[in-house]
């Protein structure tokens, strides 16, 4: 039997009126494929709590519709198709996108997640792949609510940098820095800001007013000057690889622009008018031997200014000038350009920091003689590694009685000068109470070998440098007396055990000497015969008299031991290895029974 007929179904009578014939045209017209590409990004959902507009709402970025009602209300032509190009008039069955107009989509990476098309910040996944057609769609008009949560803009580190930097160029520039102190530091700011992002103007801000010309102005390279770090930069010996070959145009290995060097770039002084003269952070060394040395090259590397070597030996210094190098301390290494070795002190009052470079028990002598020869607010930069004999104190205690009111800094790290002469891969740290002082510091000198990290702990980093230099002597001995790489390897670990107690007592952090400055020099210091300290330990391991062990090189331990020790006891620290490195450099203890004495300490936790 037939089924019963179903009655026919009645169909509501359409309640809205034929559309209007201009309405019909827009709708048939071609769209661009702009157009086609916002529309379809719009009927994609996106995961919630990433930027998922409420429905109706403008596509963040997306093109103001004007006059209120949108582009759509006014009467538009319609554009013919461009020959050639497939979907340009709204082809259906473009490739890629079923049933869908618009661009195709981008391809998909490992994992099922798509590429990132442009500038397009959309989540990746399900919400992507499932088809068009599956979508839920939204509302194209209507009210506009502000989105719930808009996708946060990424920060790029360089704008961190630049404020930091910027503020350091103040601290270091010379002159009334008060003086339009605020402008300047935002102008500098927005312009490092841009630069570091290099790609291309800001990212749109509806909050902020567009940026007037003008200041754009100000990130073009000056007339008659050449980008720091553009690509065709002659490099100058001192500069990274160019260090084996002086005067070939060599490519840097990495744009200057991504370090902080941007800290050297000169800034219009602070007060003065647009355009007028610049200010650039002069660098002065005091202590032209090894390190110094190898610090003034790295540092006329570094920014643009001259960097001042001082020596105490006038004559010497002229030898080196009229050589263009160190012969006595950097044989074979030329100077920098920019490096000028001078024995007067007045050369020495422009810089707005100053390295010093001597030996840690002549730092308070040579400090109070150059003094009143320097700027007050001159930062110095203590890159001696000791403790003072007889007073005991860091050398940030000394500089800061020699010195009182001058801003401190500590550079220390694993570093052997002849390594940073020859462009050898270096990191250091160097830490300063305000971070922004130690950030630009730290831009300043690094370069493409060189590496400077930066920290607030100056106790950390200056006992890191002093510590390892007695603590290297004893893995010398132990080498020199042939005791094995075992016995080596346990001294390295208890010794830093002990230089932990030992700076945790005087209040430096942990972290701090578990970096550079701490196990990074310790580990140097005592597995190579580089170091002048292990190669001092080495001999006393051989019988050598401690008077000369040192072979006529500087030992710093040696210098230091005594000291160390003293504050240890005065801190309540055990510090066994260091005791044994004064008394054999005393010439109080022989060293069988030095290494006798430790192997009989009572057993302990390894942790106490
Ligand atoms: N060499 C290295 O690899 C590193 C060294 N350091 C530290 O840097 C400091 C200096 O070491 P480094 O450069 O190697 O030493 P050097 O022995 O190579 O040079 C010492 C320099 O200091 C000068 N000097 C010595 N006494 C005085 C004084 N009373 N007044 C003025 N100048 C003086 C010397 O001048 P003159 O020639 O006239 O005697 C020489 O220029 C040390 O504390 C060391 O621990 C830190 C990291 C690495
Ligand atoms: O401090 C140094 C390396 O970091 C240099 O070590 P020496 O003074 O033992 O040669």
């Amino acid at each position: 039997m037939p089924a019963p007929l179903a009655p026919p179904r009645r169909r509501a009578p359409a309640r809205r009126r034929p559309p209007r014939l201009a309405v019909l045209a827009r709708r048939l017209r071609p769209h661009s494929a702009r157009q086609r590409q916002r529309r379809a990004v719009a009927r994609e959902p996106r995961a919630p709590g990433l930027g998922q507009p409420a429905a109706g709402a403008p596509r963040r970025g997306a093109r103001p519709r004007r006059g209120g009602a949108g582009r759509d209300a006014g009467p538009r032509r319609a554009r013919p198709p461009l020959p050639g190009v497939a979907g340009a008039a709204g082809d259906a069955r473009r490739p890629g996108r079923p049933g869908g107009r618009g661009l195709p989509p981008a391809p998909l990476a490992a994992g099922g997640r798509r590429a990132v098309r442009g500038d397009e910040r959309r989540p990746v996944g399900d919400a992507v792949l499932s088809r068009p057609q599956d979508r839920p769609r939204e509302p194209r008009r209507g009210p506009c609510p502000r989105p719930a949560l808009r996708p946060r803009r990424v920060r790029p580190v360089g704008d961190r940098d630049a404020g930091g930097i910027l503020r350091l160029r103040r601290l270091l520039a010379p002159g009334p820095a008060a003086a339009g102190r605020g402008r300047a530091g935002r102008r500098g700011r927005d312009r490092l800001a841009a630069r570091s992002r290099g790609l291309g103007p800001r990212p749109r801000d509806a909050r902020r007013p567009p940026r007037p010309r003008r200041r754009l102005r100000a990130l073009r390279p000056r007339r008659g000057r050449r980008p720091h770090g553009g690509p065709q930069r002659r490099l100058a010996p001192g500069d990274g690889a160019a260090r084996h070959g002086a005067g070939r145009h060599v490519r840097p290995s990495r744009p200057v622009r991504e370090r902080s060097a941007a800290a050297a770039r000169p800034l219009p002084p602070a007060g003065a008018g647009r355009g007028r003269g610049v200010v650039t952070v002069t660098v002065a060394v005091v202590g032209g031997g090894a390190w110094g040395t190898a610090l003034a090259n790295a540092a006329a590397a570094g920014q643009e200014g001259e960097v001042v070597l001082w020596m105490r030996d006038a004559a010497a210094a002229r030898d080196a000038a009229r050589a263009r190098e160190n012969a006595r301390y950097l044989p074979g290494v030329p100077l920098h350009p920019r490096v000028r070795p001078s024995g007067e002190a007045g050369d020495l009052a422009g810089a707005g920091a100053v390295l010093l470079v001597v030996p840690a028990q002549t730092l308070r002598g040579v400090l109070g003689t150059l003094r009143p020869a320097l700027r007050p607010d001159a930062t110095l930069v203590i890159c001696a590694k000791g403790i003072e004999r007889g007073s005991d104190a860091f050398m940030t205690e000394v500089a800061a009685a020699v010195a009182p009111g001058a801003p401190l800094a500590v550079l220390s790290g694993p570093s052997f000068a002849a390594d940073v002469a020859r462009g050898l891969p270096t990191a250091v740290t160097l830490a300063a109470a305000e971070p922004a002082r130690a950030a630009a510091l730290a831009g300043i000198l690094s370069g493409p070998a060189l590496r400077v990290y930066h920290s607030g702990d100056l106790r950390g980093v200056e006992i890191g440098g002093a510590a390892k230099n007695v603590l290297a002597i004893a893995c010398g001995a132990v080498v020199g007396r042939g005791l094995g790489e075992s016995a080596r390897a346990a001294l390295v670990a208890r010794s830093f055990a002990e230089l932990m107690r030992f700076a945790r007592a005087c209040g430096a952090r942990s972290e701090t000497l578990m970096g550079l400055s701490g196990l990074g020099d310790l580990v140097l210091s005592a597995s190579s015969a580089q170091s002048r300290n292990f190669a001092f330990g080495e001999r006393l391991g051989r019988g050598a008299d401690p008077g000369e062990a040192a072979g006529g090189k500087l030992a710093e331990g040696a210098l230091t031991a005594a000291g160390l020790v003293a504050l240890a006891r005065r801190h309540g620290v055990e510090m066994p290895v260091a005791e044994a490195v004064a008394a054999l450099v005393a010439g109080t203890l022989r060293l069988d029974d030095a290494i006798a004495a430790l192997m009989r300490r009572p057993l302990r936790g390894e942790d106490e």
